[in-house]
């Protein structure tokens, strides 16, 4: 028996809540753990497949995230947009979809789970007292399980002694609470050198900002230096920031050090010598997949960062329990016994914790669920897997990566870069070997997506045109037709 408020229908009145929930057999076809982009577009895919089939998303946040205004802008490349769902809302709309199965959810933060007895624990949200006094866990049985349990910020050391001075953003509630401490700040230190340090260092406004970053040049998880000194007049814009490079680590000293003179509430220490008195510090540094323990401390087996590592059909080393999205971790793939055919296919590909990668892993992890549950072998990887793709915005400028973009992988002198740059305007950088292109960066509006993702899939042989491939005289578009 079990009371909760929000899960299983959009009825507002907890006490109907909670009847119907005490009414239905806790047993699911599929459960999955996470109702970010890989859980809800595992769930929706998986309400396609198998109308028949009974759906569950148990979900620790109030809201879900759905993908909306989906725009091809290739065969392989889409762009969309990203919206959080409150649940009962989410809930009303499964139920109006139409030609598939419905989609359950549950407000609860699953605590563990059997793989053995196939059956996961649950602590609800907001559980009210009963009279009866029962524990707010419910057990849910599964017949296949999927953990898009997702990622965290991994904050620099220093956040744990003064968590109030360093903070790292994870979602609409974190940027909430660092706008309202950026109203009142002076300097704030940015630290890391990824996607969230480059998209804030440009946004921010109205504050001295110093983007301490580790490597010689910005932007560095998605950048060469090339790039880098294309994006770095972007930033010397009015009230732009400033760059510079930590010390080894960055080291906070409390305000009350008699020997300084300025009054700052912490004080970094910069690999310049620099002592440098902020407001405020943000650690973009990345994040920690988040793993599930299955009951008595055994959980599936990780990789290396901490994701629940996962085969070709996303399965993990437990039976019947899959992964997919930044929970889980697909680096193994290379040394999964594959044959070098399933390898070749997945050369180009490579996992990068974004949002079209948990929408990408979340539907096929539903193709792969769907087969286990017919007693079928996972399908093979679908075509978005022969090509790593993204698009998004740096600076003002539209950025898309594509294939080895960033010669990921291949051993210096195996490969050569062609170049064409025009200051202010674009930065097109092709990777090439053997003639062949394996990847590129395409910065500003340069039209060129599409023609070079076909180039880089068919590995049609360029060499023919050398290093004038990018010559504005040149048209690859007549050479592919
Ligand atoms: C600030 C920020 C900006 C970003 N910007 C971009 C961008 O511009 N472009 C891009 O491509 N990517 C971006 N990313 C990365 C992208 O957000 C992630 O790769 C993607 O959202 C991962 O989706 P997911 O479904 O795997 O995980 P998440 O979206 O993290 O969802 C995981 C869900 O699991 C739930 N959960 C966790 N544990 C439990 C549990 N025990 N029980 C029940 N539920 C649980 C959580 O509540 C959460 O709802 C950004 C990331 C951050 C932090
Ligand atoms: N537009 C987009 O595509 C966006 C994508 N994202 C995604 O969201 C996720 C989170 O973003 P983010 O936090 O920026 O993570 P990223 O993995 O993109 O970058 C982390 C950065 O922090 C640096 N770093 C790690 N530890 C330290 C440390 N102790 N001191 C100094 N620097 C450190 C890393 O350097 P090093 O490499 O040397 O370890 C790296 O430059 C990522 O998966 C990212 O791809 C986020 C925002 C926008």
């Amino acid at each position: 028996v079990v009371h909760q408020q929000v899960a299983f229908n959009s009825c507002s009145d907890s006490e109907a809540n909670r009847a119907r929930f005490q009414a239905v057999e806790h047993q699911y076809d599929f459960v999955i753990v996470g109702g970010g982009i890989a859980g809800v577009t595992c769930a929706e895919t998986l309400a396609a497949l198998e109308p028949d089939a009974r759906v569950l998303i148990v979900s620790a946040s109030p809201v879900v995230k759905a993908v909306t205004n989906l725009r091809p802008v290739t065969k392989l490349l889409e762009e969309f947009d990203v919206e959080e769902r409150p649940l009962a809302e989410f809930q009303r709309q499964q139920r109006q979809r139409s030609g598939c199965g419905s989609v359950s959810v549950l407000h609860a933060s699953c605590t563990g789970f059997n793989a053995e007895t196939r059956q996961l624990r649950a602590s609800l949200a907001n559980p009210e007292p009963s009279a009866a006094g029962e524990a707010a866990e419910v057990r849910i049985g599964y017949g296949e399980l999927c953990l898009c349990t997702g990622a965290s910020p991994k904050l620099i050391p220093q956040a744990r002694q003064h968590p109030d001075l360093v903070v790292g953003i994870r979602d609409t509630e974190t940027v909430a609470d660092l706008s309202k401490k950026l109203s009142t700040c002076r300097r704030v230190l940015v630290v890391g050198n990824g996607g969230i340090a480059t998209e804030l260092v440009y946004e921010l406004r109205n504050v001295d900002v110093v983007w301490a970053v580790r490597q010689d040049s910005i932007g560095a998880v998605f950048f060469d230096a090339g790039a880098a000194q294309f994006l770095l007049p972007s930033l010397a814009r009015p009230g732009g920031a400033r760059v510079d490079k930590p010390g080894e680590a960055v080291e906070l000293l409390p305000t009350d050090t008699t020997a300084l003179t300025d009054s700052w509430p912490v004080f970094a220490a910069l690999s310049n010598g620099e002592l440098l008195g902020v407001d405020l510090i943000v650690s973009a540094t990345g994040v920690t997949p988040t793993a599930l323990l299955a009951d008595g401390g055994v959980g599936p087996a990780l990789d290396a960062e901490g994701a629940v590592a996962v085969d070709r059909g996303m399965r993990s080393s437990l039976a019947h329990v899959f992964a997919a999205g930044d929970a889980c971790g697909c680096a193994g793939w290379s040394s999964d016994g594959e044959t070098s055919s399933a390898a070749e296919e997945t050369r180009l590909w490579f996992q990068m914790r974004l949002w079209s990668q948990a929408r990408q892993t979340g539907s096929f992890a539903a193709r792969c669920m769907s087969a286990a549950r017919r007693g079928e072998s996972p399908p093979p990887l679908d075509i978005g897997f022969e090509l790593f793709t993204h698009v998004t915005r740096f600076f003002s400028y539209k950025i898309v990566l594509l294939g080895l973009y960033n010669a990921q992988g291949l051993a210096s002198g195996e490969y050569e870069a062609l170049l064409r740059v025009t200051p202010g305007v674009e930065y097109v950088k092709c990777v090439m070997r053997n003639g062949r292109m394996q990847g590129c960066v395409l910065i500003g509006e340069t039209d060129l997506e599409e023609t070079f993702e076909n180039l880089i899939l068919n590995q049609l042989d360029l060499s023919q045109f050398g290093e004038h491939l990018l010559d504005p005289g040149v048209d690859i578009d007549d050479y592919f037709d």
